[in-house]
């Protein structure tokens, strides 16, 4: 279990020391201030601000059309709410793409009007100048790699990842150079566990894993996935904890009864 809950601060130091132990790092999605809080109390290592924002949040089918702002938006109001967990902020698609200049200035953006810890961004080694870009400026950056939403268009389909070799050894060679240009951590998202398991093993940095089996340092989730606010959405490696779609729509049914049967308020709930 987790033996660090007791520290003050999840920092990038921290992250690395639990690699190095063997404990695994919890990583949840959150967007709002009240979902943090929990999540937060609960010790949560890493919460990530993810662009899949644009889904859960916003309701666009894929996760083009977040905007910088709304990501900052989003952002802040998560780290207002934070005293232990590590924040990371996912750059959305547009923000980083143009060259190195426009992701640092995107990633500063973020830091400044957020407060948020680091920021994690989509690929290898056509990124990897803006990542050693901002990384120079002294901010963490978490690489990603595998499925990488922003790119869907390009592949098609959610399908697993690098199930053939060439595509492996990209993912395992991208990985590496993530690491030596200084990445904290590195999310590796839907592909063969036994992939995963080799770039946990070959890597000295945290590899969080999303559909990527049990072998990797830390699992990350979309909190409404997790929770199972979401109907729809159940791909196989996901674990629903509760089914929160159930009990909001039971509670939601029976305030609208209590309204409507003139049940609600009694006399004890009004001045
Ligand atoms: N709610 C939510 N959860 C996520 O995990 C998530 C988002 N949104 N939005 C951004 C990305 C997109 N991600 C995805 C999207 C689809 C699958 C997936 O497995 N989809 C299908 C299979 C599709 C196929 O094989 O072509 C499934 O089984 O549901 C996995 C991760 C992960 N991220
Ligand atoms: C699925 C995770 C890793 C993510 O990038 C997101 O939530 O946007
Ligand atoms: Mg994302």
């Amino acid at each position: 279990m987790s033996v660090n809950k007791e520290i003050k601060r999840v920092t990038t130091h921290i992250l690395q020391k639990m690699k190095m132990d063997g404990e695994r790092i919890s990583m949840l999605t959150a967007y709002d201030f009240s979902m943090a809080r929990i999540f937060d109390d609960a010790g949560m290592d890493i919460l990530l601000v993810g662009d899949s924002a644009s889904n859960v949040m916003a309701g666009h089918e894929t996760t083009l059309p977040i905007t910088l702002d709304q990501m900052i938006y989003h952002a802040a109001s998560v780290v207002r709410a934070i005293k232990r967990s590590f924040v990371v902020v996912d750059l959305p698609f547009g923000s980083y793409q143009g060259n190195s200049k426009e992701a640092l200035s995107s990633a500063i953006r973020i830091m400044k009007e957020t407060g948020a810890h680091g920021i994690k961004i989509e690929g290898g080694e056509e990124i990897i100048e803006s990542v050693k870009r901002i990384i120079s400026s002294g901010i963490p950056v978490m690489g990603h790699l595998g499925l990488t939403p922003q790119s869907i268009y390009k592949f098609g389909t959610y399908a697993v990842r690098a199930t053939e070799e060439a595509e492996a050894q990209k993912l395992l060679a991208d990985a590496k150079l993530l690491q030596e240009a200084g990445c904290f951590a590195i999310v590796l998202e839907k592909i063969p566990a036994l992939l995963a398991k080799q770039v946990a093993e070959e890597l000295r940095i945290p590899i969080i894993g999303i559909g990527a089996g049990k072998y990797v340092d830390g699992q990350v989730l979309v909190m409404h996935d997790m929770l199972g606010i979401n109907k729809e959405f159940k791909p196989r490696f996901l674990r629903r904890y509760l089914n929160l779609y159930e009990q909001i729509l039971k509670a939601s049914k029976q305030y609208i009864n209590d309204v409507k049967g003139r049940d609600f308020p009694n006399d004890n709930e009004q001045y």
